[in-house]
C-alpha cells in the first residue's frame, strides 16, 4: 500500500460527504455539470453496415448514392399507354389499344409500345420505355387482347418519376439524429453499405463491498446480492453504452481492498471509455474508490449538494472518465441519473436531457427537504393529477424506486413544498391518462 494512496481517505476521515477538505472538490449540481462539459467531447466516429446502425448517433450527413426507385414505377394496377393515343378522347368517344405484352414487378416488359399498343401493368412494375400514362384496369374495359378507353385521361398519371422517393445526391438524414428503422431503411434503399456514426462508448463497472455476491449466488448472512451492477447495466444499455465488465459478469466485485480495487480499475481503464464504481465513496475505513482515483488520475469533484448520493465523485484516470457512486441504491441509481448518464450520453454524442416524460401534479402532503440539497424525492400518484410521497424515503429502501411512479426534484433553493403545491414530476415510465 503505497502512502498516495491512503491520503485522501486518511484526510477526510470522519468527515460527513460533502465536506471535504479541499473546498474546491466539494460544488454544487449546476458547477459539477459544468465541470463535466469541461472535459468531455463526444467519442470517435466509425463506419458500420445500415444493417447494425439502429438507435446509433448519426456521425455524418448520409447521402443517396442512387435514386429510388431508379426506373419509372407504375402508382396502380392497370394499362400503360401512350398519352398520345388517347389526347383526343371526349365524352362518349372511344379508343382501343391492343394489349402486346405484360409488365410485372421484378419482371419488366422488355418490347416497344408502339401507336394504339398498351401492355397490362402491376403496381411497383417499370413502365414500359415509350408509354408515359396509366389508366387502371377498373376504368377501362377489357374484351381480350384489346382495351377500349370511353373517357378522358390524363397525361403521365399513376406514373412514379425513377426518383420520386429519394434523388442520387440528397441528404437522407443528417446530425444530430438517433438512427431510426426508417432511416436505416432509407438508406439502404438509396444505395448505402456504410453509414458514419459515434462510437458505442464502453462502459466498464465495478462494485466494491466485501459483503457482495453475483445475483445467482445465494448470499450468506450479512452478505447481500450485487444490485448496483445490474441496475448500472440496465442504465448504461439504456443511455446507448455498451457493458464490458459488470458485477457477475467478468469478476467485476471486488473485495474493501485497497489494492484489489486499484489493480481492478488500472486493467478496466485500459479498455473502458469511461469507468462506473459503486460503493465505498464515503469516509469509512473500508472505503477507497477515492484514494484509488486520487493516485491513478485526477478527482475533479467530489461531494455534490443531493440528496442521497451526496459522496458522489467524478474524476479522470488519463483521458477515461471514473465516477464514483455510492453503495446505497437508491444513491447510486440518483447518482447514475445525474452524472453517469451525462457523462456517458457526452461519450456517445446524445442529448443531455432527462429521459423521463414529464407532468405537473399536485403534492397532496407537505414535505421538508434540506436548503442547499437538490433532493430526489419518490412520489406516486393518488387520485387524478395528484402525487404523494413513498415512505420510507432512505437512500437504502431501493423498494421506495419501485413502488414510486415517477419522482420530484425539490430545488437546492428551498426547504421544502406545503400540500396542494404544484411540482414537476418525472415519470418512470408514462404520465397517467
Ligand atoms: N459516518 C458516516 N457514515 C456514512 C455517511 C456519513 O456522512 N457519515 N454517509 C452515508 C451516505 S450518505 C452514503 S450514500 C454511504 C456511502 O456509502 P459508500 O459509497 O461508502 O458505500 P458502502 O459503504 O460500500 O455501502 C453502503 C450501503 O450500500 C450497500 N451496497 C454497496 N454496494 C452495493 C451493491 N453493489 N449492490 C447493492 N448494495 C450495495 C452496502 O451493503 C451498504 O449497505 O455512506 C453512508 N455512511
Ligand atoms: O448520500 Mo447517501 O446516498 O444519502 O445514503
Amino acid at each position: 500500500m503505497t502512502a498516495n494512496l491512503r491520503t485522501d481517505a486518511d484526510q477526510h476521515r470522519n468527515r460527513p460527504p460533502g465536506s471535504s477538505t479541499s473546498p474546491s472538490l466539494a460544488c454544487t449540481v449546476a458547477e459539477a455539470f459544468s465541470r463535466i462539459d469541461g472535459r468531455l467531447s463526444c467519442l470517435p466516429q466509425e463506419r458500420i453496415s445500415p444493417l447494425a446502425a439502429a438507435g446509433r448517433r448519426l456521425a455524418q450527413p448520409a447521402i443517396a448514392i442512387a435514386s429510388v426507385p431508379g426506373f419509372r414505377r407504375a402508382a396502380m394496377d392497370g394499362f400503360a399507354i401512350r398519352f398520345e393515343d388517347a389526347r383526343a378522347l371526349a365524352d362518349g368517344d372511344e379508343v382501343s389499344l391492343t394489349i402486346v405484352g405484360e409488365s410485372l414487378p421484378g419482371k419488366p416488359f422488355t418490347g416497344t409500345i408502339g401507336p394504339g399498343e398498351c401492355t397490362a401493368i402491376a403496381t411497383g412494375a417499370v413502365v414500359p420505355n415509350t408509354a408515359d400514362t396509366l389508366v387502371r384496369w377498373e376504368s377501362v374495359d377489357q374484351q381480350g387482347e384489346t382495351i377500349l378507353l370511353r373517357r378522358p385521361v390524363e397525361s403521365h398519371k399513376d406514373v412514379a418519376l425513377a426518383d420520386e422517393d429519394i434523388p442520387a445526391g440528397r441528404i437522407i438524414v443528417s446530425p444530430p439524429r438517433t438512427l431510426r428503422p426508417q432511416d436505416i431503411a432509407a438508406c439502404c434503399s438509396a444505395g448505402l453499405r456504410e453509414i458514419d456514426v459515434t462510437r458505442v462508448p464502453r462502459v466498464g463497472i465495478l462494485a466494491t463491498g466485501d459483503e457482495l455476491v453475483p445475483p445467482d449466488a445465494t448470499p450468506g448472512i450479512g452478505r447481500i446480492i450485487d444490485t448496483n451492477s445490474l441496475l448500472l447495466k440496465c442504465l448504461v444499455e439504456r443511455d446507448g453504452g455498451q457493458v464490458i465488465a459488470a458485477g457477475g459478469a467478468e469478476a467485476g466485485i471486488l473485495p474493501d481492498n485497497l489494492e484489489a480495487i486499484r489493480s481492478g480499475v488500472e486493467a478496466l481503464v485500459e479498455r473502458a471509455d469511461c469507468v462506473l464504481i459503486s460503493g465505498g465513496t464515503s469516509y469509512g475505513r473500508g472505503d477507497h474508490t477515492a484514494a484509488v482515483l486520487n493516485a491513478l488520475g485526477t478527482i475533479v469533484f467530489r461531494g455534490v449538494g443531493i440528496r442521497p448520493a451526496a459522496p458522489v465523485a467524478f474524476g479522470m484516470i488519463r483521458h477515461v472518465p471514473v465516477i464514483l457512486l455510492p453503495g446505497n441504491p437508491v444513491a447510486c441509481l440518483f447518482g447514475y441519473d445525474l452524472f453517469a448518464r451525462r457523462v456517458i450520453r457526452i461519450l456517445g454524442s446524445r442529448d443531455t436531457d432527462w429521459p423521463y416524460p414529464r407532468r405537473t401534479m399536485r403534492l397532496c402532503q407537505p414535505i421538508r427537504s434540506p436548503r442547499g440539497k437538490l433532493e430526489y424525492l419518490r412520489v406516486r400518484c393518488s387520485g387524478d393529477d395528484a402525487v404523494e410521497p413513498v415512505w420510507p424515503r432512505g437512500a437504502s429502501i431501493l423498494s421506495s424506486t419501485v413502488a414510486a411512479d415517477g419522482f420530484v426534484l425539490v430545488p437546492e433553493e428551498i426547504d421544502g413544498y406545503e400540500a396542494g403545491q404544484a411540482v414537476e414530476v418525472h415519470f418512470y415510465d408514462s404520465p397517467p391518462l
